[in-house]
């Protein structure tokens, strides 16, 4: 079996809100393999940025925070981790790039001060080795007349090129793992492709992997080899792109690609998912997408539908997929 970076084990995830304890996570599990971009798919409220600060270590109430499960990364538990040993892992090891670059870089500092900052807080080497390392990280993707963004205020660049430089940061320091939360969601589609376009490229040369967190199937689909299908809380689907595309087996994620245009087969009217992602405190028994699913039967609202895997590990939580099978 290949040796895995990043290995969740029925991960949980219970946070405070409103007074009360929330199970926004239950049961995560899945894999990410050396070298491989899985995407982790899903409607607003689904739980991918959740899933994506359990890694980090980053939720609100710290590792007290995950009720349940293990987040084996190399083989290390990081729900066991001390503060201090978690700060060393993150920037080092693991990075994370977000949606908006304007809530991680600092408005008041230059892109050169602030990129010095991070090299210096991980690497053992002289102001004048970070700035020649930060320049070149720049270079590497593909910022015209670096020296020039180097002696910039973030709100001076465009939101592409604030990417950018956020892509080259999070690479300095070689992190075996990237977690991309919705990097392209706020740019225009041309940019977006150039920014996935050196995504894609930047981990290829790098060997990272790559945690690519997106709500659209169209973007993942051009950009990872595997994905996981989030609703609710949980992963309900899971496994290679071309197999979730071509033979998606749980009735959300065929409600996923029946909402986007170029997966929608010619001349079929685009549909929406009617509801939305419940409240994790409204939901009940059994499958938590019943209530919107299309394909229903009495048993999906009675227990939690049983975890089937068909060929090439692919994992689906379905009563009606595994009825199909059997
Ligand atoms: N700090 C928090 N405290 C309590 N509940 C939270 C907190 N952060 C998120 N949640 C809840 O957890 C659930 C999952 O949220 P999450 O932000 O992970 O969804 P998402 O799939 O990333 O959505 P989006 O695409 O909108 O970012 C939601 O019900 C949300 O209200």
């Amino acid at each position: 079996m290949k040796q895995t970076i990043l290995s969740l084990e029925n991960v949980t995830v219970e946070l405070l809100s409103g007074g009360e304890i929330r199970q926004v996570l239950q049961n995560i599990s899945f894999d990410v393999f050396p070298g491989e971009i899985l995407g982790l798919v899903g409607e607003s409220g689904s739980g991918k940025s959740v899933t994506a600060a359990a890694i980090m270590q980053l939720l609100p109430g710290g590792s007290k925070a995950i009720a349940g499960g293990k987040i084996l990364f190399k083989g290390q538990d990081l729900v066991n981790k001390t503060p201090a040993q978690m700060q060393a892992i993150r920037g080092n090891e693991m990075a994370m790039i977000f949606q908006e670059p304007m809530t991680s870089l600092n408005p008041v500092f230059t892109i050169g001060t602030q990129f010095v900052d991070i090299i210096r807080t991980h690497k053992a080497v002289t102001k004048h080795e970070a700035i020649q390392q930060a320049l070149n990280m720049l270079k590497a993707v593909h910022i015209p007349d670096s020296e020039r963004i180097f002696q910039s205020y973030p709100y001076e660049l465009s939101g592409g090129m604030r990417q950018r430089v956020m892509i080259a940061m999070a690479q300095s320091c070689s992190p075996s793992l990237l977690i991309a939360d919705e990097p392209t969601t706020a740019l225009d589609v041309t940019i977006q492709a150039q920014i996935l376009r050196l995504l894609r490229t930047t981990v290829q040369n790098s060997q990272s992997s790559v945690i690519f967190i997106s709500h659209d199937l169209g973007v993942i689909s051009q950009l990872c080899q595997r994905v996981a299908v989030m609703y609710a809380g949980e992963i309900v689907e899971c496994g290679r792109v071309e197999t979730i595309l071509q033979d998606p087996k749980h009735p959300y994620t065929k409600a996923l690609l029946h909402s986007i245009p170029d997966f929608s087969t010619k001349g079929r009217t685009l549909t929406s998912i009617p509801g939305t992602v419940p409240d994790v405190r409204a939901i009940v028994n059994g499958c938590r997408f019943h209530p919107r699913c299309a394909e229903r039967q009495e048993v999906c609202s009675k227990q939690k539908p049983a975890s089937i895997t068909l060929p090439e590990n692919h994992r689906i939580n379905c009563w009606q997929a595994s009825k199909e099978r059997y």
